[in-house]
């Protein structure tokens, strides 16, 4: 094992092509241990491509993926042992009840038989559906599937937690709900958790550090407050700027009225067909 286990997870000029589109064009990225990292940037910045390369989905054709210290490309076992993944697609199924659901990915996942009853029935608590654990997915609103799918993904114990747009689609309660769970199971394992997002003010109050994605690569990176200060340093002393003004200083003219929506219509999709 090289590299610094230290950090939960660095990524050194990664790139990743779908024929002639970059992807992921030279990302360089470093999540450290315990921190709530955002991930952030428009539709088609290369988010979801990075994490899946860092999930060991996708191959790294170039570049260097740590996790853990663990290289993604030579030690891919060790790497998925670590991680708990929440695609954007719907990984519920509509027909098994919650406490089904997330017993299937404690089979899946290896949990020891005679832990998994409990490790099931924490997973549940700890994203708040103790009381509908029994209730089919299918009559879940979107925020309770959403929290569902968090609780699959816990019921590893992973070290390193990977959410892909945990919040899209939902309505401002249930997205603050999603968040106050995270940041609750991260308070109490202090698990490092990696959050992919385009809601900007979701960035600013709930992660720790955010990396603004643009084009295949990081552009800026910081707290969102440090982000925020610089560009009020550049602007004047009376400016306020928002973590979206710094994005789109950072972009500049690249952010195309194409690739420059923030929030995605077509995405309210996903949760109401998956489990409608
Ligand atoms: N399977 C694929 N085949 C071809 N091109 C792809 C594929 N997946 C993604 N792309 C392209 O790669 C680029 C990056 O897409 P990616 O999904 O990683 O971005 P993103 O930041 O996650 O955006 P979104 O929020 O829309 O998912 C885009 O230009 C996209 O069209």
């Amino acid at each position: 094992m090289t590299g610094d286990a230290a950090d939960a997870l660095t990524c050194t000029g990664l790139a990743y092509a779908f024929g002639a589109t970059n992807a992921v064009d030279g990302l360089d990225l470093t999540v450290r241990q315990g921190e709530v990292f955002g991930l952030l940037g428009p539709n088609g910045a290369g988010k979801t491509t990075a994490i899946r390369c860092v999930t060991t989905l996708l191959p790294v054709p170039a570049g260097m993926v740590r996790v853990f210290g663990h290289d993604a490309a030579r030690d891919q076992m060790a790497v998925r042992r670590l991680l708990g993944y929440v695609p954007q697609q719907l990984s519920a199924d509509a027909a098994l009840t919650g406490r089904q659901n997330v017993a299937l990915f404690a089979r899946v996942f290896d949990v020891p038989r005679r832990e998994r009853a409990e490790r099931v029935r924490q997973a549940l608590a700890a994203v708040g559906l103790a009381d509908a654990a029994d209730r089919l997915a299918g009559t879940y609103s979107g925020g309770m599937v959403r929290r569902l799918e968090l609780a699959q993904a816990l019921v590893s114990a992973p070290r390193l937690l990977i959410l892909d747009e945990p919040t899209i689609g939902l309505d401002p309660i249930a997205r603050t709900g999603v968040w106050e769970h995270i940041n609750a199971v991260r308070a109490a394992t202090g698990m490092t958790v990696l959050v992919t997002t385009h809601y900007m003010d979701e960035a600013d109050q709930y992660c720790d550090r955010v990396g603004l994605m643009h084009r295949g690569r990081v552009r800026a990176l910081g707290t969102p407050a440090e982000l925020r200060q610089g560009l009020r340093e550049r602007l004047g002393a009376d400016a306020l700027p928002t973590l979206e003004d710094v994005f789109r200083a950072v972009a500049g003219s690249g952010l195309d009225e194409k690739s420059g929506e923030f929030r995605d219509v077509r995405s309210t999709r996903r949760t109401a067909r998956r489990v409608g």
